[in-house]
């Protein structure tokens, strides 16, 4: 599967970051297709206007919503099934939802987790809607309901100016776990949050460092006595530093793993 990315904003220079290392590496192989492209495209008046004042009073503007209906059918027609209704489900199997997944980056929205981001790895086509202002008119998300499965994220509990940053985030966190992206998968393995806890602290040469020696575990070469420091480091910087993700792993989910090693 080789997923298709599309991103709209208004500031499409903004994701050029997305053309650099491992992703950008990516893109140019054809593991994935990232396209960029400009709302104002879709406008129809000399000043290429997005946005508008807010029904309702209240400070700053919102974004118009025919701008973003015609680029999002821009889209569904470039994937070249903008009219494609999905087969009816044989007896007894679940209906196959082909609509790409709309991804509205917002305050509002669920919050993105490594578990999201696997999720968007599965997915064959993803377009993400960089909002601005104080965002995007509701009823665009309502209308395009009818064509893709819309999901509001967030990226975290604090407050941004537009949805590019966090598109940027999103799109990383899932190209990297997309088959071939990174060379060394064993690396998406330990990673924080990829088993629900923290990842261990890392060392590399010399073996000391001002002063500061690394742990004389990791210059044993047991490799299961290594594993075992490394797993209680994990559970101990994860107890420390993120108390919520170890509420979140029950009794038995924690003493798998302690077997595991
Ligand atoms: N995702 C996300 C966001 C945002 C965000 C997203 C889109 C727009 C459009 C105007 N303002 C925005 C803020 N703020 N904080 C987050 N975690």
């Amino acid at each position: 599967m080789r997923p298709r990315y599309d991103v709209l904003s208004i500031f499409p220079e903004y994701l050029q970051p997305l053309e650099l290392s491992l992703i950008g590496k990516a893109r140019k192989s054809g593991l994935l297709s990232l396209t960029v492209t400009d709302l104002r495209d879709f406008t129809t008046d000399r000043h290429r206007t997005v946005d508008d004042t807010p029904y309702g009073g209240g400070a700053g503007m919102v974004m118009k919503p025919e701008p973003w209906a015609q680029a999002l059918e821009s889209v569904l027609e470039a994937r070249g099934d903008a009219d494609v209704v999905d087969e009816p489900p044989a007896e007894g199997e679940e209906r196959h939802d082909s609509r790409p997944l709309l991804v509205v980056p917002s305050p509002a929205g669920n919050v993105f987790t490594q578990r999201t981001a696997e999720a968007f790895a599965q997915e064959r086509h993803i377009v993400f809607a960089c909002g601005r202002y104080e965002g995007i008119d509701e009823r665009v998300l309502d209308w395009a309901g009818e064509r893709f499965r819309v999901m509001p994220v967030s990226l975290g509990d604090y407050v941004l100016n537009g949805g590019e940053v966090a598109v940027m985030a999103m799109v990383e966190a899932t190209a990297r776990l997309l088959p071939g992206v990174i060379g060394n998968p064993e690396s998406l393995v330990e990673e924080s949050h990829s088993d629900g806890l923290l990842e261990y602290p890392v060392y590399t040469k010399p073996a000391v460092w001002r002063d500061r020696a690394v742990p004389d575990v990791l210059l044993s070469g047991n490799h299961a006595v290594i594993a075992r420091a490394r797993r209680d480091w994990q559970i101990e910087r994860t107890a420390r530093r993120r108390p919520d993700l170890i509420e979140a792993l029950d009794e038995s989910d924690l003493n798998a793993r302690d077997r595991s090693v």
